[in-house]
Formats: structure tokens, sequence, C-alpha cells
């Protein structure tokens, strides 16, 4: 399977009729929702996908805009032959509210002043974020999401969505995030905020008309970052290695690379994003806590999604444990959730760089393997044979069950070893006396789960896998997916 890109790309833009009600109480009047969606909505409207993203993110995950050298942010997952598959799935992606890239956010002009909002725009939540996309999604006829997917802010508006509307969605992807901001996130978020508050050009969010706070903001960014990266990174990346010198400054000027890199890095941040925004976001992220009455095992209850949790070894801003404390609580309800850790070195941000793993979990959880994924072929036997001669088959072969076939392979019965044990004991001669003629079989195109299902009503280990004509093309073995379970982990 070769992965491509969805191509050119551009953004939409809808206008939500009747504006937001908001949690704080109060309402946005005028809301415009940025998206962009890739590959097609089939006809029942059952393969959408919605891609959520993080603090700062956008609506263009995947694809590139006419003229751009660089793709969407999460392009290495999104497009043909990729996990989020473009060929199988209709994928949405919408900027959030309180952001800056086509979406009504502080920036946005205030309808009631016909000046920019600043401080004038509403503080947002990460409810109020899904709320929007609802709309959107409504506004597009799907009723009920195949899948909601994101890291970060974006795991915790795919986790919002599985509990706000548990009916509208099938699947939840929620990688590297927790279900409630702690101490240590809101602090980092307060520095951020403070940076970009002492800035003279901050002016009390006011600056549209002219220099922006991009000292404040560059700071904020530059905290920021370090929390997405891990000391292992930083060292692999940098080690103590020096900027454009052979020895110390012996002064304030910049002596390391990492010191060069991390100015790089808010530098470039306020090229393309609000400072106003960054304020409202990191707010929402605070405000974050899906805990009612103070239970996380309470507040899944309604959820009736299945869910795919992934953390990152080295995340230390969300740690593993705040996503198995997810898991847990998801399994206290019953609720079919899978956990995968990322092995890497990359920290956070992992989530947007570790693509050969994250397709790899993904596309698993998606796309459910079937039983021509696993099958074996079959070593069949044909009805008229002697006993000996299904013993020397199943030796030879080192299998344990022999699908019996009459004339031109259809299947008849099945042996197995067990049956060949019986017979010495009993000392039968003919395969007729000990074969199994009530044989259950499985087609190739069915799941894994309806198979195992199969085995475990009938209280057997083996399936022959047979075609429409009921001849013999394979075999599926408890073996064989006790080894695909085992490769998984
Ligand atoms: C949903 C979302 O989360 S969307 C938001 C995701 N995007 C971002 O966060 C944008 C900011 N970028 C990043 O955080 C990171 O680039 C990632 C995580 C996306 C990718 O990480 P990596 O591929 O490992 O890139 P890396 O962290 O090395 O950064 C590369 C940049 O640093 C620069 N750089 C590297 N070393 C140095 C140095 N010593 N001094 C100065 N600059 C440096 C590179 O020139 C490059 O610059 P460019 O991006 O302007 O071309
Ligand atoms: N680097 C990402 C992750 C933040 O959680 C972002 O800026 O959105």
């Amino acid at each position: 399977m070769s992965a491509g890109s969805v191509g050119i790309v551009k953004t939409h833009y809808h206008h939500l009729s009747g504006g937001l009600p908001l949690e704080s109480g109060q309402k946005l009047d005028e809301v415009t929702i940025a998206y962009e969606t890739y590959g097609k909505l089939n006809k029942d409207k059952s393969n959408a996908i919605l891609i959520l993203h993080a603090l700062s993110g956008d609506a263009h995950a995947a694809g590139r805009h006419e003229g751009d050298k660089r793709p969407g942010w999460w392009d290495i997952v999104i497009g043909p032959g990729k996990a989020f598959d473009t060929d199988k799935y209709f994928v949405i992606c919408s900027n959030i509210i309180g952001g800056c890239k086509g979406s009504t956010g502080p920036s946005s002009i205030n309808p009631s002043t016909g000046k920019p909002y600043g401080l004038n725009f509403p503080v947002i939540t990460i409810g109020d974020m899904v709320n929007a996309q609802k709309k959107l999604i409504d506004f597009l006829g799907i009723e009920q999401l195949y899948a909601v997917a994101g890291g970060s802010m974006g795991g915790m508006q795919a986790l919002q969505w599985c509990v706000a509307y548990p009916d509208s969605v099938r699947r939840g992807i929620i990688i590297a995030t927790a279900a409630y901001s702690r101490p240590q996130h809101i602090a980092f978020n307060e520095v951020g905020r403070r940076a970009i508050m002492s800035d003279p050009n901050w002016n009390r969010g006011d600056y549209y008309g002219g220099e922006p706070p991009t000292k404040g903001l560059a700071l904020a960014r530059m905290v920021g970052h370090i929390t997405y990266l891990s000391d292992e990174s930083m060292q692999q990346k940098f080690g103590r290695r020096l900027k454009d010198k052979e020895r110390y400054g012996y002064d304030f000027s910049t002596d390391f690379q990492v010191e060069s890199y991390l100015q790089h890095q808010g530098g470039a941040f306020v090229k393309r994003f609000d400072a106003n925004s960054y304020l409202y976001i990191t707010k929402a992220i605070d405000y974050f806590d899906l805990k009612k009455n103070g239970s996380l095992d309470e507040a899944f209850r309604a959820v009736k999604a299945r869910f795919l949790v992934i953390s990152v070894t080295s995340d230390w801003l969300y740690p593993p444990y705040q996503s198995k404390e997810i898991v847990m609580a998801l399994s206290s309800n019953g609720v079919d959730v899978s956990y995968a850790e990322i092995n890497s070195i990359y920290g956070h941000d992992a989530f947007l760089l570790e693509g050969g793993q994250l397709n790899y979990l993904i596309s698993n959880f998606l796309t459910p393997k079937l039983v021509k994924d696993v099958m074996a072929s079959a070593v069949t036997i044909d009805e008229n044979s002697s006993i000996e001669a299904a013993a020397r088959a199943m030796l030879d072969s080192g299998v344990s069950h022999l699908p019996v076939v009459s004339n031109g392979g259809t299947i008849s019965g099945i042996v197995t070893a067990w049956d060949i044990s019986k017979a010495v004991a009993l000392k039968y001669t003919c395969l007729d006396e000990i074969m199994t003629r009530n044989v259950v079989t499985i087609r190739k195109c069915d799941t894994l789960e309806a198979a195992a299902a199969k085995m475990e009503l009938h209280d057997i280990s083996a399936l022959p896998v047979v075609d429409d004509a009921g001849h013999v093309i394979g075999i599926l073995t408890s073996d064989g997916i006790s080894k695909l379970i085992g490769q998984h982990k």
C-alpha cells in the first residue's frame, strides 16, 4: 500500500446561523468556522472522520495550499493509503473558535463595534469549541462520525465529543492528552500568558491597529516549546554545541544552539499566531475538566464510542499515566478501549512526528482486520483417506486440524489431532468414523472479531475458510489470532 498526498486543498468557511451559546452564559452572535475536507463523503454519510487540532494548529491538516512548500500539520497520517485513508474516509478538520486561522476569535471583527474584539471576546471552553464543530457537522449532514481524533488539546476535544455527543461518535482516538488540566499544565500556560500581558505592546489586548506584542508571544512560545520536547531529544539535537562561535562569549548574547533554536521557534510563531488567541486558547485548556462530581468514571458513563488511547513514552507534559487514567475510567464503564504507547524520544510533539507508529496504530484501530489477513493455507485430506494418512499429513505439515474434502475440494468435515488420538485408543480405522461432519466455517471477508466470537461460541480453535461454493481456501486458527495480537503489543 503506497501512501500519497491529498494534493492541493482549499479552506472553506461556514457561518453558524443563530450564533453560539457559550458555557460561560455569554453568546457569540456571529460565528464563522474555517474547515477543510479531504476524500469523499459516502452515500449514507457514514465514513466521516473529524480531526481536532492542538493549541497552535488550524484547519489545514493535510495536502498543500497552492504555492505552499509545507503540507498541513498532520499530513503524515492523512491521505491515500495513510491511517486516515482518504480513499476510504471523508476527513474533516476545522479551526477552533478562539483561534486566528479563519474561525471567529479575538482578532475577528466584533459586529457590535466594527472593531476587532480583543478582550471583548468572551472566554471560551473546550466544550464551546466542540459545540461549534457539532454545528458544522450538522451542516454537512453527518449524523454520526466514524471517528474523532486528535492530539494534545485535539485529544481533549475528541474526549469532549464522545462525552457530550455519545450518539454522534463511533470511535475516539485520543493522543498525548489528559481528561483534565493539572496544576503543572495551568502553571506553564500562566507563564505564557503573563509573558504576553507584560509586553507593553499588548495594551490590554487592544493592539490590532498597531505593533503586536511579539516579544511577549515569542517568550510564551519558547516556554511552551520546551514542554513539547524532551531532555533526550534536546541533548541529541543540540548537546552543548555553541552557536556561531568557538568559545563562550562571557556576555548575554546567544551562546548555545538550543538558545538560538528557541529564539527561532519564538520568532517563527509570532508570524503565524495572534497573542490574544494564545491567551484565550490556553485558558480553555486550563478550564478543561471532564470529571463529573469529581469522578472520571462518572463522566464516561454515557459514552458509546470505542476508544484508542495513545501516549508517548517521553512526554512529560501529558505523561502516559494521564492517558492510563482515561483508559481505567473508560474500562470501569465497560467501554471497549485499546491503549498504546508510542516509543519516542521526541516528547509531547511526537504526535506530530512519529508517522510510522501513528499510522500503524490508527489504521489497525480504524480498519478492522479480516479473516483473509490472518488465515493460513489449509492442508486438506480426502474423505476416503485412512486415519493413518491423516495422522501422517498432520505430522508432515505440523498442523493439528485437517479440513476433510470430498470430490473437487468441497468441505465435508474436519478432523483434529484429538480425533486421531481417540481413533488410536478406540481402534478406529476409517476417517469417516472420527471426523466431525457439522463443520463450522468462516468466509475470508468476515472480521476477525466475528471469527473469534464463532470460535468461542462453538468452543473450537480452528475454522476452515470456505468460498461461495464451499471449497476450502484456507484455515484460521486461534494460534494465528494470538500471533497477530502479539505483534500489536
Ligand atoms: C495541531 C498542531 O499541533 S499544529 C502545530 C504544529 N506545529 C507547530 O507546533 C509548529 C512549530 N514547529 C514545531 O513545533 C516543530 O517544528 C515540529 C514539532 C512541527 C516539527 O519538529 P521537527 O521536524 O523536529 O523540527 P524542529 O523542532 O527541528 O524545528 C525545525 C526548525 O528549527 C530550526 N532550527 C533547528 N536548529 C536550530 C538552531 N540551532 N538555531 C536556530 N534554528 C534552528 C530549523 O531551521 C527549522 O526552521 P524552520 O521550521 O523555520 O524551517
Ligand atoms: N506543538 C503543538 C502541540 C501543543 O500541544 C502545538 O503548538 O499545537
